[in-house]
């Protein structure tokens, strides 16, 4: 039986890890809500898998679950096919992904080449993995991401975090495009995440969910302290140096699923939740990179004032949003340059000396 057919009859991924059944081969005439007391699912607790995450992988399925062992083959595909060994991960955002021209020796694996990638449908995300180096530093870049909007699972959307974590990857910068919340942000602003809120988690979605395998990290991650402090004190520090600073603020990023903008009641909303910027993304990749304990710095570029008085014609919208990335593309390359820089030079330098 394929999982993506327990998938669809009783929505599997959200339950078996709560109940640590073995349940993948079950008849499927069942109901499709776990109730703990009724008879299908007593059978199944008296039936408890002492290895779920081998059911899983022995199924063969690996269209709907991504395995330690199928993520490590895909990890493998990559290193079977370049030199590079990279500690630092990008993600590109929106309209972001020019950062990429300045990486050099570049290697690049377009996501339809990658066994087991999804592919990037949204404009403004070219879709392919680069290696190559910024500044002398070997990195690892998605030169586009995947959203939940786009119709993929969030543990499909954040899987290539997890391979970066297999290919070596300590350190992980994300971008994105953001629409901004705060009065005193301008499009163009660049905003350091200091936090997140998860609105998709509030409602029940995580990239966490399901089965875990403790190989990538624990049941119940601690999310109080995922956006680096030093990293972002540091990002502060260059920014006043490239002289950048006037622009460059720091403050809350909320995830939507997308793919409407908001209205002007859920900005409103999100304004007295203390959101500063709005996006689409990026929590789902940090909720993953924190979960196998990678060091995350992330940044939105501010590319819209959200629109919050019902007076105003203006509307967001995403050509708007990639005009913007263009507009800021010199800063940002040499600013995430200047991150990779002080992260080879800090962190990766003093955990060499200190293995
Ligand atoms: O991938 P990111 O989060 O940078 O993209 C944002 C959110 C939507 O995908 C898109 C809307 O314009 O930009
Ligand atoms: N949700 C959301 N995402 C964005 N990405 C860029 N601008 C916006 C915005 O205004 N709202």
């Amino acid at each position: 039986m394929s999982l993506q057919k327990l998938n669809n009859d009783f929505n599997v991924h959200r339950s078996i890890d709560c109940l640590n059944l073995n349940i993948l081969k079950e008849n499927t005439n069942s109901p499709p809500v776990i109730n703990k007391n009724n008879r299908f699912t007593k059978n199944l607790l008296k039936r408890r898998s002492s290895n779920l995450i081998a059911d899983l992988a022995s199924i063969g399925n690996h269209e709907n679950f991504y395995t330690y062992e199928l993520i490590q083959q895909i990890a493998q595909y990559l290193l079977d096919r370049t030199n590079i060994r990279p500690k630092i991960g990008i993600i590109c955002g929106s309209g972001l992904g020019n950062l990429a021209d300045v990486i050099t020796d570049s290697v690049s694996f377009p996501y339809h080449e990658i066994p087991h990638f999804p592919v990037s449908t949204v404009a403004g995300h070219v879709g392919r993995l680069v290696f190559g180096y910024l500044d002398g530093v070997p990195i690892m870049c998605m030169q586009g991401r995947f959203h939940y909007y786009e119709g993929y699972p969030l543990w499909k959307c954040s899987m290539p975090v997890r391979v970066m974590k297999l290919v070596g990857v300590s350190h992980l910068i994300v971008t994105n495009a953001a629409g901004g919340l705060n009065p005193k942000y301008r499009a163009g602003d660049i905003m350091i995440m200091k936090d997140h809120i998860n609105f998709l988690g509030f409602a029940g979605n995580n990239p966490l969910q399901g089965v875990n395998d403790e190989r990538f990290g624990p049941r119940f991650p601690a999310m109080n302290r995922a956006y680096n402090a030093s990293l972002r004190k540091a990002a502060h520090k260059i920014a006043k140096e490239m002289g950048i600073d006037k622009f460059v603020r720091e403050g809350v990023y909320a995830v939507l699923g997308g793919p409407n903008f908001e209205t002007i009641a859920e900005l409103r909303m999100l304004r007295v939740c203390g959101v500063d910027a709005v996006g689409m993304s990026t929590v789902h990749e940090v909720l993953t990179a924190q979960h196998c304990d990678m060091k995350v710095f992330a940044f939105s570029l501010i590319t819209n004032k959200c629109v919050m008085d019902y007076e105003s014609m203006a509307e967001a919208n995403h050509e708007e949003n990639i005009d913007t990335g263009l507009m800021r593309e010199g800063v940002i390359k040499k600013l995430v340059t200047k991150v990779v820089g002080h992260i080879s030079n800090h962190d990766l330098a003093m955990s060499s000396k200190n293995p």
